[in-house]
């Protein structure tokens, strides 16, 4: 597929400030403000880096994902993330092709992105999530606008 983009990596942390040490050592900033993904019970910072984020993650809740994650795993790498221009597209192609998804359909991700997981088995021991970013113009953004 032409077009995949390095959208972030995704850190495990019991704590943002604890988290963002050596990003801030690195001469990093956050950018914007911590978000809260509801969807996905986390806590969020991101520091840019190019083209691409990385996107700290801290429970928001004991069920959440990443608070599972941090029970059983050292704070850390806990998935990469590929930018695509059709979501949808790009999950009917690899579900046709046996891909296994971890939710039938995207869900809401950071900064009104729609997300979904992969997987990590069929990663080869790699969490991988796809990212569709909101569309600024365009006939899909006319769309996703008429659906508000
Ligand atoms: C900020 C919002 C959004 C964005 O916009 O970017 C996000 O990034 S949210 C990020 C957090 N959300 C998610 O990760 C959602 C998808 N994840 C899941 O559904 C689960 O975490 C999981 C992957 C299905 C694991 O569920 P869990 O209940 O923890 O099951 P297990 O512990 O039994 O794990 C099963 C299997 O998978 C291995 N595993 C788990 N997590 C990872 C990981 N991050 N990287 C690599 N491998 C992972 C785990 O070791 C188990 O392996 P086996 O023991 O060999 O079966
Ligand atoms: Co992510």
């Amino acid at each position: 597929m032409t077009g995949l983009i390095l959208d972030h990596i995704g850190i495990a942390t019991p704590d943002l400030d604890v988290g963002s040490a050596p990003y801030l050592a690195l001469g990093l900033t956050p950018e914007g403000e911590d978000e809260l993904v509801a969807a996905q019970g986390v806590n969020v910072r991101v520091f840019r880096v190019g083209e691409s984020v990385v996107e700290l993650l801290a429970p928001a809740r004991p069920d959440s994902a990443i608070a599972r994650y941090l029970e059983k795993n050292r704070p850390g790498l806990h998935h990469t993330a590929y930018r695509v221009p059709d979501l949808d597209a790009e999950v009917s192609r690899l579900k046709a092709a046996g891909a296994p998804f971890l939710s039938d359909a995207p869900g809401p991700g950071l900064h009104g992105t729609r997300v979904i997981f992969l997987h990590p088995k069929w990663g080869q021991g790699t969490l991988i999530e796809l990212v569709e970013h909101p569309r600024t113009h365009g006939p899909q953004a006319q769309r996703q606008g008429d659906a508000h």
